[in-house]
């Protein structure tokens, strides 16, 4: 698909999270590869539920450098981050969601482990309910490129798929597409919820 279609389902996908509320007041950021050297950024301040395509920046991904003077995301760092990490990765979307914000407070540990859970089989390679699932949690931290090199170490050493909550804060997640992103930010949602609502029930 050419980088035009490509930006076409992204500034749809921005529409659709901010219509289930997922990037209030302004927050979440939302970008595609443009080529090897490139990416599209949001412009940070602005409302993502009503971006259009004239509201994305070009990047450089290899030093987050926007050539045309605009201000991208704040959170530009962790973008480029993922794509030179994840050569397959086409497009990363974070969103501020109430279940991503407490969930990822609730649990004190460094990983949200998703387990019993049909819905896991939205992410791709998944098979089966009875594999563990960890989504890593990194404490938020409002230096991005401090934060970006700590996402980094740990990739190092630790596989980091699908996406990675940031505490407080919220959820950053990719797919080799717009469409797959997308799918796996549905689906991790719906799983952060089922984790929040048997917290909730089981608690006693
Ligand atoms: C009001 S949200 C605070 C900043 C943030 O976390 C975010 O996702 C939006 O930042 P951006 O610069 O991309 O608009
Ligand atoms: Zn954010």
């Amino acid at each position: 698909m050419t980088a035009h279609l490509q930006l076409a389902e992204l500034v749809t996908a921005c529409h659709w999270i901010g219509a289930k509320g997922w990037a209030p007041a302004t927050s979440g950021n939302m970008s595609m590869r443009e080529d090897d050297v490139h990416c599209l950024l949001s412009e940070s301040g602005k409302d993502k539920g009503s971006l259009t395509a004239n509201d994305f920046i070009r990047v450089e991904i290899a030093s987050n450098r926007a050539p045309s003077g605009r201000k991208p995301s704040a959170e530009t760092g962790l973008h480029t981050l993922i794509y030179r990490l994840f050569p397959d990765a086409g497009a990363v979307l974070h969103t501020h969601t109430v279940n991503s914000t407490v969930l990822s407070r609730v649990e004190k540990s460094d990983v949200l482990i998703l387990q019993g859970y049909e819905m896991q089989k939205s992410l791709s390679g998944q098979t089966t309910h009875l594999d563990t699932l960890p989504i890593a949690i990194f404490d938020n931290d409002q230096d991005i490129e401090k934060l970006a090199s700590r996402i980094e170490h740990y990739a190092c050493e630790n596989p980091l798929r699908y996406g990675f909550l940031l505490r407080g804060h919220g959820l950053t997640c990719w797919g080799k597409n717009v469409a797959q992103a997308r799918q796996h930010l549905e689906g991790l949602e719906f799983l952060f919820e089922c984790e929040m609502q048997r917290r909730l029930l089981e608690r006693t």
